[in-house]
């Protein structure tokens, strides 16, 4: 059996990062070599009792960079999984690529010109790297089932509603729907009157070729979308609803088998199906 894939998780602490924890854990071909989070509140514990599992004697610790360094000293080159913050994930992803180390990153709010930087610093130093919206098939279903509606409806939207503690909008899953419908080639929604806002913004942002994307804050939720297209007498709605962040996780756990294989950054879980 070859050498199980060193995996370090940053965010360690995070709702995500917990449950990356008990997957990695489970998982007999990777062993977790590092947990990272800023978070002062659980510096030092253990990474698996944090998550509610064995104790795995990986402490938390806030330093990025020496784990990178250690993890490049093991057997096989690692894989550092970045469920953090959109105000760090660029500098993060950096400092992986620049170790040697390959990023897996859930975290969004990127811009596309962080990610083109970091695709080209990745296709330099021939480091994978993956970038995935959303790691649940689910969501790749509605957005293979949304670019076969768009072939018919011209008229589309999206509304995303997530818990209020979310720090980005729109969601990365919204961007990345949106943008797949744009690379169908037409512009949606052709005007119909001259729309005027009285209260600014309460028609919903606008992204790529006229699509329009509303987000939705509130306690109580946790990741859901609609993608709603409209014709004369007709409305089909597709809608994907998250219960528990376990559905991330096959998501997450072939990406860190992936990325091992790969030599460059490759956008969206679609693309490794
Ligand atoms: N791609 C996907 O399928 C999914 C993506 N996400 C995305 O993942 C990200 C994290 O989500 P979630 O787990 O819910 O968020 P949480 O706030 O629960 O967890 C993030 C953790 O990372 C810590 N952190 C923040 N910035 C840094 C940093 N620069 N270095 C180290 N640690 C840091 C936070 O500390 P502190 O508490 O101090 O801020 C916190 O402990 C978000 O961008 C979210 O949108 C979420 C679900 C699925
Ligand atoms: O913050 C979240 O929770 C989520 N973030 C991702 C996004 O912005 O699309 C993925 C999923 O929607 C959950």
């Amino acid at each position: 059996m070859p050498n199980p894939i060193p995996v370090i998780i940053n965010g360690a602490a995070g709702k995500m990062g917990r449950e990356v924890i008990k997957a990695v854990a489970q998982a007999p071909d990777l062993t977790l070599v590092g947990a990272v989070d800023r978070n002062p509140a659980w510096l030092g514990q253990d990474a698996g009792e944090l998550a509610g599992i064995e104790p795995l004697e990986i402490p938390i610790t806030d330093q990025l960079e020496p784990t990178l360094g250690m993890a490049v000293q093991e057997r096989e080159l690692g894989v550092m999984v970045d469920f953090t913050h959109p105000s760090g994930v660029y500098h993060n992803v950096r400092s992986a690529i620049a170790y040697g180390i390959r990023p897996v990153v859930g975290t969004t709010g990127l811009s596309s010109e962080q990610i083109q930087d970091l695709a080209e610093f990745a296709d330099k130093a021939s480091t994978g790297c993956l970038i995935i919206p959303n790691f649940s098939i689910g969501v790749v279903l509605l957005q293979q089932a949304a670019l076969q509606a768009s072939r018919h409806f011209d008229h589309v939207e999206i509304i995303e509603l997530h818990h209020n503690q979310k720090a980005d909008a729109p969601s990365g899953t919204a961007i990345q729907t949106a943008e797949l419908l744009a690379e169908m080639g037409k512009t949606y929604n052709p005007a119909q009157v001259q729309e005027t806002e009285t209260i600014p913004g309460v028609r919903g942002g606008l992204a790529a070729e006229n699509i329009r994307i509303h987000s939705v804050r509130l306690p109580g939720l946790i990741a859901h979308q609609e993608v709603i297209f409209g014709a004369p007498g007709q409305i089909y709605t597709l809608r994907h609803d998250t219960s528990d962040r376990a559905c991330y996780m096959p998501g997450v756990l072939l990406a860190i088998r992936k990325v091992t294989q790969l030599k460059n950054l490759v956008y969206g879980l679609e693309k490794i199906l």
